[in-house]
């Protein structure tokens, strides 16, 4: 992705999203802005078109809403000067797997998941017939750790990780660049929202600091990028094992050690 485009963030309201359009705009991009908290995006454009000189829209809607929803497909569909979608609105869920409501769970999928996944398919048809485009969809490092104790919301962020990795399989020889941002606890909003009382947490980064990393992460042409973990060379040997393991996995019969004989063995 070269030259002046503009972007889409949505959750650009605050926390990670606004922080990523206050450093696309300082590259000189125009913005669309969208999330739910009109007022909040409308002093964030003001501020930005008059510190960078760019033109910054505010689209409001709520996505886990089919017809706002349907309405921000529509313009990354049809609007061909959009040239980076950052799906990044989000939210945490308090509680456990147990405590958790299903309607409260099902909301979360649909903002973490269907909308990020609908807008993706909204754009992509479009940028890979252009040749050109890019696709920035921000996971979570709980995507990788079921340990960590976020069931439901940690299999939102596991879907976010492996639609990027098909989706850049699939896009990137048609000119479309795709990556997966990671990041770890970020000083955010969200653990408030989500119940969660983010003092009692250590390691904590700075929003800024993420978003600058996941940036300079994107100018490397990184399909995953995950701004807090120190050596890269844990999660390419992680990629490693598993792509070695690939062609083991389509096979005739049953591994040897599920054969009848075997177990009564
Ligand atoms: N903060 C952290 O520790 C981490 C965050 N992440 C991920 O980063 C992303 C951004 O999170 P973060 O900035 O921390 O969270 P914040 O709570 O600070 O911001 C979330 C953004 O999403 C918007 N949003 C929430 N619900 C909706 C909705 N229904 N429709 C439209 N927009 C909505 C909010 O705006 P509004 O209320 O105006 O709609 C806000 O702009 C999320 O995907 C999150 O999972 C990943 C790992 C760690
Ligand atoms: N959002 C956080 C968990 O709730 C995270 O992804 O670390």
């Amino acid at each position: 992705m070269t030259g002046k485009y503009t972007a889409l963030v949505t959750g650009a309201s605050t926390g990670i999203g606004a922080t990523y359009a206050d450093r696309l705009a300082r590259r000189g991009h125009n913005l669309v802005l969208v999330a739910r908290n009109a007022a909040r995006m409308v002093a964030l454009a003001d501020g930005f078109r008059h510190d960078y000189g760019i033109a910054v829209e505010v689209l409001r809607a709520d996505l886990t809403d089919t017809a706002d929803l349907a309405g921000v497909e529509a313009r990354l569909r049809d609007d061909a000067g959009i040239g980076m979608l950052v799906n990044n609105a989000g939210a945490g869920l308090g509680g456990s797997f147990l405590t958790q409501s299903p309607d409260d769970l099902a909301r979360l999928v649909a903002l973490n998941v269907t909308a990020p996944m609908r807008l993706a398919s909204a754009a992509a048809p479009r940028m890979a017939a252009a040749g050109n485009g890019a696709i920035v969809n921000i996971g979570s490092v709980v995507g990788l750790a079921p340990e960590f104790g976020m069931a439901v919301y940690g299999g939102t962020k596991a879907f976010i990780l492996h639609l990027s990795q098909s989706l850049a399989l699939e896009l990137e020889p048609r000119g479309v660049r795709v990556q997966a941002v990671l990041p770890a606890a970020t000083r955010t909003e969200l653990w408030g929202r989500a119940g969660i009382d983010i003092a009692r947490l250590d390691g904590v980064m700075e929003v800024g600091e993420l978003v600058d990393a996941a940036l300079t992460g994107f100018d490397r042409g990184e399909t995953v990028t995950i701004p807090p973990l120190p050596k890269a060379a844990q999660w390419e040997a992680m990629e490693a094992a598993r792509q070695a393991m690939l062609p083991n996995l389509r096979q005739r019969h049953a591994a040897a050690r599920y054969h009848a004989a075997a177990s009564a063995a």
